[in-house]
């Protein structure tokens, strides 16, 4: 993962950095592109104001509140809803490559698909950072069409800081998308960076 892996406690300790807390959140689906590609699971990024891919969440002040409260007190925000983090949901913590100082924790937490859609639906309206710091949330394609487009092409985007990282990290660590797959798409989303899109159909 971009970035040095910290333990929770070493990155705590630092108290001259700031920290932020980003999660993925995902749900099983049994919905089928097309009626035929199977979703198989449906994993929540947003675009933010500044025109990067991301995760929900932000910074927290160790001093003022937990890493996790900080963290429902951020999705409050961005996603107008009140989704509980505990320790559970805590993956890991990386020293950002920059800025200097910036300590990132990460989290992943599985919910049912009527709960991820009913995320969807409210964020639009609840949101108070919806159509400021959150211009909108995107689900990630997890599946790789004959000609590239899916997983590959949403990975030719840009993304803020280590999250492009964070996303393929869960992606296996949750099995949630094949090593060979994962591998692939990797692979061809660095081809995509430097070809024109046709349309995918
Ligand atoms: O999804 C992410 N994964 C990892 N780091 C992120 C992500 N989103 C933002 N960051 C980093 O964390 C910092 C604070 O995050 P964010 O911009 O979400 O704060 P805010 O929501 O409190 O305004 C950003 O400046 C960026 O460096
Ligand atoms: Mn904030
Ligand atoms: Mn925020
Ligand atoms: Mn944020």
């Amino acid at each position: 993962m971009a970035g040095r892996d910290l333990s929770r406690e070493d990155a705590l300790s630092r108290l001259d950095h700031k920290h932020a807390c980003h999660i993925l959140l995902y749900a099983d689906s049994n919905a089928k592109l097309f009626g035929k590609i199977p979703i198989k699971h449906i994993v929540l990024m947003q675009m933010r104001f500044d025109g990067l891919l991301g995760f929900p969440g932000g910074l927290v002040k160790p001093s003022e509140e937990s890493l996790e409260a900080g963290l429902s007190r951020e999705l409050q925000e961005e996603l107008g809803a009140a989704v509980p983090v505990t320790m559970e949901d805590y993956v890991s913590s990386h020293l950002a490559q920059s800025p200097p100082r910036l300590i990132l924790h990460f989290y992943s937490k599985k919910i049912t698909e009527a709960e991820l859609l009913e995320i969807e639906r409210a964020a639009v309206s609840n949101a108070v950072d919806h159509g400021f710091e959150v211009l909108g949330l995107t689900r990630v394609p997890l599946y790789t069409l004959r000609n590239g487009g899916g997983l590959p092409w949403f990975l030719s985007h840009s993304f803020i800081s280590n999250s492009r990282a964070q996303l393929l990290e869960a992606l296996q660590r949750l099995d949630l998308v094949s090593p060979q797959t994962l591998k692939e798409a990797v692979k061809k989303a660095e081809e995509m960076r430097h070809t024109v899109k046709s349309d995918p159909h």
